[in-house]
């Protein structure tokens, strides 16, 4: 079998919140074009560890993050934290998807559009194309291509998760990162939301957080444990 190539490289990775830290010593690989599942027991810092990704934890207050991660580019590696990377590229790049859906209060259309608005793109025809893309590749075109003015909150879980992707595939990332994205909703939800990850690896770099041993049996390509090393301290883990 052929070396996968690598996306995200992540060395020596350390995230502590205050002076506690979560985790420390992670280092790995995360293969491109596959579906690399996290696991582990619950506040092991799995989310914490996604949100690292696309440096999302730094919404947060007194975070201390340090080591390094690396994405490839096509300009080859780039550390994602040096002064020459702008986050909001960075995020078009690598995705997050949240455990529970989160809409905005408008339209099935403006939802996906967005993204787009608010990089600049104005063009009809433009967003139209890249809106009904995105629907599509989300495994939700069918069900809501009929009535994209409706308030996107009027959709069930399942569809708002579908899209709340299509909100993220809008941008064309590179890396999608879902925490738990099918653990709010019915199986028959997370079915149609499992083949669509399924499909989507082979455009994106997919990193799931789950907590549930038959999906990233079903889905995952590689999968990494955090586990807590010490029960007296457990918020330092190690993959
Ligand atoms: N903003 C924050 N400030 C301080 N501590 C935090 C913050 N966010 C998370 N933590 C702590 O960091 C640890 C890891 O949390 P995290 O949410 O990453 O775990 P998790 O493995 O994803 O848990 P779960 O499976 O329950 O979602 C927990 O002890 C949590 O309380």
């Amino acid at each position: 079998m052929m070396k996968p190539n690598i996306k995200i490289r992540i060395r020596d990775l350390r995230v502590a919140y205050g002076k506690s830290p979560v985790f420390a010593n992670v280092s790995l690989d995360i293969a491109e074009g596959a579906i690399t599942a996290i696991t582990g027991p619950s506040g092991v810092g799995k989310s914490t560890f996604l949100f690292s990704l696309n440096r999302l934890l730094e919404t947060e207050n007194q975070v201390n993050i340090s080591g390094s991660i690396l994405l490839a580019t096509e300009r080859g590696w780039q550390d994602i934290h040096a002064g020459s990377m702008d986050v909001y590229e960075l995020r078009r790049k690598v995705s997050v998807v949240f455990q529970n859906p989160n809409p905005l209060p408008m339209g099935i259309f403006a939802n996906v559009a967005l993204p787009l608005r608010l990089k600049g793109i104005r063009r009809k025809a433009e967003l139209e194309e890249k809106v009904i893309r995105a629907l599509k590749q989300a495994h939700l075109w069918e069900e809501v291509g009929h009535r994209l003015t409706a308030d996107a909150r009027t959709l069930s879980g399942g569809q708002q998760q579908r899209l709340c992707i299509a909100r993220s595939l809008v941008m064309q990332p590179e890396v999608l990162l879902l925490d738990e994205p099918t653990s709010s909703l019915d199986a028959s939800a997370e079915a149609a939301i499992e083949s669509l990850l399924l499909d989507l690896k082979k455009t994106c770099t997919l990193v799931l957080v789950s907590h549930s041993r038959r999906q990233v049996k079903n889905l995952a390509d590689l999968e990494f444990a955090m586990t807590c090393r010490d029960k007296n301290r457990p918020a330092i883990s190690a993959f």
